[in-house]
């Protein structure tokens, strides 16, 4: 086991990533000595006490934050500024204030106003998770094989850089770096866009008269199961997503849209080569991603 990484890693929001990166810590030892955490209603704090994944659960955001050589943000990326504004004053100089959050820009945006002197910010997001949310959703595996993008600012401390890239690669992850707007555009279109897609194709299914709509239900084992699985996700935590990456989601989304016509063009005309290459190009994604073992 190498050297502990935190004496109290503090982490705020133990939900689906927040708790993840708990249970990850206690089940390997090596990276916190001390789990603190804290959660926004009483019966989240509740629940986390009763699940036992931290060593202590602070009833408010200051008494959390107290004494943290790392603080993770694990919140909805809409509550980071409001979050921010009320432990701001109570991080400790030198003390790490990393987060998980899907947006980047926005984050740096929402963050940087609030630090104090010697307060040590790096952005970071990993490329994990389900559409479960909660304490009782997470679990210690999530993040084995998966990326973490880490997108360190100009003044980025690189020693604790190299702390929460450890932390990372102890959870299992690769990491890649990149500067935060490269990271929004990446996720619109692996991520966001195909979100807004499901949520989307489960609206319009809804739409249809009731008699179809049941017919929907009845025979989607054909293709639209599949995207009722994302489109189950937490509904706070993807409004706050949408409303925080709005150039890069609409850009991604008005390419998407041209070329959803382009092959509904061809269909129309019977244009069979345009769509054999649509329909390649599919393939041709599907089988890179099980190469790289991230299917
Ligand atoms: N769910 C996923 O698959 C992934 C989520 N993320 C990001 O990680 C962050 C957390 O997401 P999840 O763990 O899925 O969400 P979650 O809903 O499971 O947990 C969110 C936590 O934030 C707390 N919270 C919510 N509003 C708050 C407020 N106003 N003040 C204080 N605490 C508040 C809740 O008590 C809860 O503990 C989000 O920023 C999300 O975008 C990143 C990668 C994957
Ligand atoms: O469940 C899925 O398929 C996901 O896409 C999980 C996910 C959600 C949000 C992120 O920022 C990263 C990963």
């Amino acid at each position: 086991m190498g050297d502990v990484l935190f004496e109290r890693l503090c982490i705020i929001g133990p939900g689906l990533i927040g708790g993840s990166i708990a249970r990850m810590a206690r089940a390997r030892g090596d990276v916190a000595r001390h789990i603190v955490t804290t959660a926004k209603s009483q019966a989240s704090r509740d629940r986390v006490r009763e699940l036992g994944f931290a060593d202590t659960v602070a009833e408010t955001l200051a008494e959390a934050v107290q004494g943290a050589d790392c603080v993770v943000l694990c919140v909805p990326v809409g509550v980071y500024a409001k979050v921010m504004e009320e432990i701001g004053p109570h991080l400790a100089p030198g003390c790490i204030l990393t987060d998980a959050g899907s947006t980047k820009s926005s984050v740096v945006r929402d963050v940087r106003p609030h630090l104090g002197p010697g307060v040590r910010f790096v952005p970071a997001h990993p490329m994990a998770g389900t559409e479960h949310s909660g304490p009782d959703a997470g679990f210690p595996e999530l993040f084995q094989g998966r990326y973490c993008i880490i997108t360190p600012l100009e003044d980025t401390d690189p020693g604790a850089l190299g702390k929460v890239r450890a932390m990372w690669e102890r959870a299992g992850s690769m990491i890649e770096t990149m500067d935060p707007a490269t990271h929004d555009k990446v996720v619109a279109m692996v991520s966001h866009l195909p979100h807004l897609i499901a949520f989307t194709i489960c609206s319009t299914a809804d739409d249809l008269a009731e008699e179809t709509r049941e017919a929907v239900l009845k025979f989607a084992a054909s293709g639209f199961r599949d995207f009722t699985r994302i489109a189950a996700s937490d509904i706070d935590m993807w409004r706050d997503i949408f409303l925080n990456n709005r150039e890069a989601l609409l850009e991604m989304l008005a390419r998407f849209s041209e070329d959803a016509h382009a092959l509904g063009r061809a269909v129309r005309y019977g244009q069979a080569e345009f769509i054999e290459d649509r329909l390649a190009r599919g393939r041709k994604i599907r089988r890179g991603l099980i190469e790289r073992k991230q299917a």
